[in-house]
């Protein structure tokens, strides 16, 4: 890390933590006009090493239509360098737009970790961080400062190493009530959309954001849409709760289904053994079944999903 961008993430990291007690949405200007955008040297870009890349017939699965691809990588290291290769590309697009920024959806989990490259050469410098606006798909209702934060995950494993504006990374508000904090954060997202910094889809009239990354746990919840809870219906709402989460700590908020399937992009990092069971279900082509699996909801009206997955991950499908 050079000099010059040490001292721009540390600033950022003191300014996010003067914030914690302070409401949690702030609505910053709109960020339009002129963009001096660096390209991604392609010379070091990391090097991309699918297994295979699942988007054809033949494959356990047939239903995996053109619009969602699975990768599958040998090793973690891998996996890490291609996401952080579709996330800055991803950022360099949206930031080239009209729009001039980019809207970017957090999740918990071990996407933190595989998210690590960004802080590293080429993308601290290419990336072009000030248009980063940055946001969770969940989050637990805990202090910012508790280990079971999501905010305090990604602060200490990306967003702290990065010179993102503090006033651009939308922590959910912790001093609200598991309602409040949810009402709060919806607000939040409605003034961005006025402010014209997250935009809205034609299609659905939901929030689009440019990339959703999530993670899947093994019984197939993303954010904290959890199976069988009524929430994964809400239709409404673009956020909102759960008091009584199967995976502790018990209260969290969480984006509804309309604004995951509203995404641009969605990123979904699965990897290990112990996803193989509900990586089966989702890709085995059964999508018409009555117990969808949260993970098996995900579809976007005008996106593409890529699964970034290991072997493990993959190992009950039958034809890779
Ligand atoms: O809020 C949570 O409880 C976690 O954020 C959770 O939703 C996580 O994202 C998945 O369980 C995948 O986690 P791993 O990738 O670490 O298995």
């Amino acid at each position: 890390m050079s000099t010059a961008t040490a001292a721009a993430a540390s600033t950022s990291l003191s300014s996010a933590a003067r914030r914690r007690s302070s409401p949690a949405c702030r609505i910053p200007a709109p960020r339009r006009g002129s963009l001096l955008r660096r390209p991604l040297a392609s010379s070091s870009r990391p090097l991309l090493r699918p297994v295979s890349a699942m988007a054809s017939p033949g494959v356990d699965g047939e239903a995996v239509a053109s619009r969602k691809k699975l990768l599958i990588f040998d090793a973690e290291e891998a996996l890490a360098a291609s996401l952080a290769e579709y996330t800055a590309g991803l950022s360099e697009k949206a930031t080239a737009a009209e729009r001039g920024a980019f809207t970017v959806v957090l999740s918990g989990g071990s996407l933190i970790k595989a998210l690590r490259k960004l802080a590293e050469p080429p993308y601290l410098e290419a990336v072009d961080w000030s248009r980063w606006h940055v946001f969770w798909a969940d989050e637990r209702v805990v202090p910012k400062d508790h280990t079971d934060s999501n905010y305090k995950l990604a602060m200490d494993g990306l967003l702290s190493k990065v010179p993102i504006p503090a006033n651009q990374v939308y922590a959910m508000n912790d001093t609200l009530s598991v309602e409040g904090a949810a009402d709060d954060y919806e607000t939040c997202l409605k003034q961005l959309i006025k402010d014209g910094v997250i935009a809205v889809s034609p299609v659905t009239g939901f929030p689009k954001f440019d990339l959703i990354l999530l993670g899947m746990g093994p019984d197939g919840h993303i954010a904290s849409l959890f199976p069988g809870h009524p929430i994964v219906h809400e239709n409404q709402k673009l956020v909102t709760y759960v008091k009584d989460s199967p995976k502790p700590p018990p209260e969290r908020i969480t984006f509804t289904f309309p604004v995951i399937n509203s995404s641009a992009h969605i990123g979904l990092v699965v990897t290990g053994a112990g996803k193989a069971g509900a990586v089966h279900k989702a890709l085995s082509g059964d999508q018409k079944s009555l117990d969808l699996l949260p993970v098996e909801m995900i579809e976007p009206q005008d996106g593409e999903v890529t699964w970034f997955t290991d072997k493990p991950a993959v190992s009950m499908l039958s034809k890779i």
